[in-house]
């Protein structure tokens, strides 16, 4: 792959520690940050392999794109780089800043930790209409497998890695169109808990903007923990694509697993995401001589 375990051990030997102190730290104040990262982080792998492409600013590049502009946590990453730049200048890329966060992040909001191979370089591309690959939530199973397997992940990889849904919020807009005449019917989604619905329609009105945030995880959405795919079980999934992992027979028995049905090998989301999340944070990577080290997380050198 080309990275490895603690490649800044000898030329920034405290780099994981002011990453870890730095998102930590504003986690503190602002606990949206850990799911911000997160979320980054795979749309940055998704686009151009794990790289920083979506940390460039300016006119027409990933930041711009739709599914990019809910993004949050970029604070932390300059942050970070700027402690990092004081302390071991020009070594530390930031592509690896946005993967060390996002496993700190996880470990932050309850999660188990795992070792992140750094040495990621950072890209000089980035583009909003490189953003196609990335999923959506009204894609078919089979196009979100094709667009994981294009990564090099598989049907596991993709039911755990959506388990980082577990933390965080989703905007009204990118479900509410399954509360209410699904499919130009006039009823809502049939695959949504006929308990849950009214809940559902009563925090997420038909006529607002669609601004309000709801929790991906019914009931835990600040815990990093299985509960999401037990709400997937419950016809509680809010995502359209979130409750398909559940419908689908192709993604069914691993949620099952997760949610340790008796008479199922279970699986520990908790130690299944770690693996898959080394797995996605090598996609694409640049490494050796390939990219550079960015100055500023923000701007191509
Ligand atoms: C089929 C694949 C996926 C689709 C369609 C999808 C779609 C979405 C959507 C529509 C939102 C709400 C965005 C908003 O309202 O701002 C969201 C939020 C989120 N996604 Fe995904 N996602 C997918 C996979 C993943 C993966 C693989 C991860 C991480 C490993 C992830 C992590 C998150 C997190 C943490 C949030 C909450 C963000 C926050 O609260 O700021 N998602 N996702
Ligand atoms: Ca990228
Ligand atoms: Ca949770």
């Amino acid at each position: 792959q080309g990275t490895r375990a603690g490649f800044y051990s000898s030329t920034c030997a405290r780099a994981e520690l002011i990453v870890q102190s730095t998102v930590k730290s504003h986690f503190q104040s602002d606990s949206k940050v850990a799911p911000g990262l997160l979320r980054m982080h795979f749309h940055d792998c998704f686009v151009q392999g794990c790289d920083a492409s979506v940390l460039i600013d300016g006119a027409s590049t990933e930041k711009t794109a739709g599914p990019n502009l809910s993004l949050r946590g970029f604070e932390v990453i300059d942050d970070a780089k700027r402690q990092l730049e004081a302390a071991c200048p020009g070594v530390v890329s930031c592509a690896d800043i946005l993967a060390l966060a996002a496993r700190d992040a996880v470990v932050l909001t309850g999660g188990v930790t795992w070792v992140v191979p750094t040495g990621r370089r950072d890209g000089r591309v980035s583009l909003a209409s490189d953003t196609s690959s990335l999923p959506g939530f009204t894609d078919s199973m089979d196009i979100q497998k094709q667009k994981f397997a294009a990564k090099g992940l598989n049907t596991q990889d993709l039911v755990t890695l959506v388990g980082g849904h577990t933390i965080g919020t989703s905007a009204c807009q990118f479900f509410r169109y399954r509360l209410n005449n699904f499919n130009s019917t006039t009823a809502a989604d049939p695959s949504i808990n006929s308990a849950f619905l009214p809940q559902l329609q009563s925090l997420c009105p038909a006529t607002d903007d669609g601004t309000k945030r709801v929790g991906l995880d019914n009931g835990s959405e600040n815990k990093f923990d299985a509960s999401f795919y037990t709400n997937l079980g419950n016809g509680r999934g809010i995502l359209e694509s979130d409750q398909k992992l559940w419908t689908d027979a192709s993604t069914k028995p691993f949620v099952q697993r997760f949610m340790g049905i008796r008479g199922l090998a279970g699986l520990s989301f908790n130690i299944e995401f770690g693996k898959s999340m080394v797995k996605m944070s090598n996609v694409g990577v640049k490494t050796g001589t390939n990219g550079e080290i960015r100055k500023v997380c923000s701007a191509i050198n």
